[in-house]
């Protein structure tokens, strides 16, 4: 009888603001961001095996298997696995790629958690979280599943609990290579660091959202529209952008009269990732 796939969440994250503080050496950049973890995303399921297999079910359309997030996190983990472990892995998607709401890197933290549970392991989340910055800037935040002030590249987390907000995440048809973005001379990377302590939304911004105006109209005329219904901003290097509104219903009316050509979905802020409730990790 085939094996029952053991299914688990990978939520999306939202950056409520991103701002760059300067450079690294190496090219990175050093930032300040608020991850907000939301109660929407992809869903991961995996099927064991002991015979040193490790595949994915069903492709990504354009990303080949060995670069898939989630297969390089099973390949990083194993080593610290028995022998022969392996799995199957599939996965349902439902973020888009590409968004600047953390998929790909929410998949690999989803992989590194729950194999480490399904391999034995072992690892804490610190150990998880150090293989996974090796893998995406964003994935420590979704190892660690809380909602969390960041700073060096995207590692240094401050958890934090946010009022509980709807968000409205709409996202136009167009790539944005966060590289790309990164690698630009016109990004801003001079913004004065802020004490978390006196945070306010209206008070901050998301650096990169000029230039992604700028090169992707698609995303400048998104951000107009939205902007006439609740305060809105752009999230990571974009594409996507959210508003964000105190009921539910309110989004949900947003949501239903978002233009065609671009896609979204309503979801709520959460300060605890659905995985870790999953998982029965109270704290990271
Ligand atoms: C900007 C954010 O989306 C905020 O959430 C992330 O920090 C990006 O995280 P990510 O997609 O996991 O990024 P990575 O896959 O590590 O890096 C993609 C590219 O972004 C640039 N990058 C990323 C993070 C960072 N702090 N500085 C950078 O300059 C690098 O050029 C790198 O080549
Ligand atoms: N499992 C995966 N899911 C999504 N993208 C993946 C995955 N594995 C590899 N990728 C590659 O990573 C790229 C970035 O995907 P992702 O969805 O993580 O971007 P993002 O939302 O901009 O992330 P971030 O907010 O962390 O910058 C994709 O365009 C794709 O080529």
């Amino acid at each position: 009888m085939a094996e029952k796939i053991k299914w688990y969440p990978s939520p999306a994250k939202l950056n409520l603001f991103l701002h760059i503080n300067g450079r690294y050496e190496n090219g990175y950049h050093q930032l300040q961001s608020l991850f907000q973890l939301l109660d929407y995303g992809d869903d991961i399921g995996f099927v064991v095996n002991h015979k040193n297999e490790i595949n994915i079910a069903e492709q990504i359309s354009g990303v080949p298997e060995h670069e898939n997030l989630v297969y390089r996190a099973a390949i990083a983990l194993k080593p610290f696995a028995a022998e022969k472990s392996g799995c199957t892995i599939y996965i349902n998607k439902r973020l888009p790629l590409g968004g600047g709401i953390g998929g790909g890197s929410s998949n690999a933290a989803t992989v590194l958690l729950v194999l480490n549970q399904l391999w034995g392991c072992n690892l804490d989340t610190f150990a998880l979280a150090d293989i996974g910055l090796a893998l995406g800037a964003d994935v420590p935040i979704f190892v660690h599943g809380n909602t969390a002030f960041a700073e060096g590249v995207g590692e240094v987390l401050l958890p934090t609990t946010t009022p509980e907000k709807w968000y409205l995440v709409a996202t136009p048809n167009v790539a944005i290579s966060t590289k790309a973005i990164f690698t630009s001379v016109d990004l801003p990377r001079n913004t004065p660091k802020i004490d978390f302590k006196t945070y306010r939304f209206e008070e901050t911004h998301n650096d990169c959202q000029t230039l992604v105006e700028k090169t992707h109209k698609e995303v400048a005329n998104l951000l107009q529209w939205l902007v006439h219904y609740a305060p809105s901003r752009m999230t990571g290097t974009g594409a996507s952008v959210f508003a964000v509104f105190d009921a539910k219903e309110n989004a949900d009316k947003v949501l239903h009269l978002l233009p065609e050509c671009y896609t979204g979905f309503v979801a709520k802020g959460v300060n605890l990732s659905g995985l870790h409730i999953a998982l029965g990790m109270q704290h990271s």
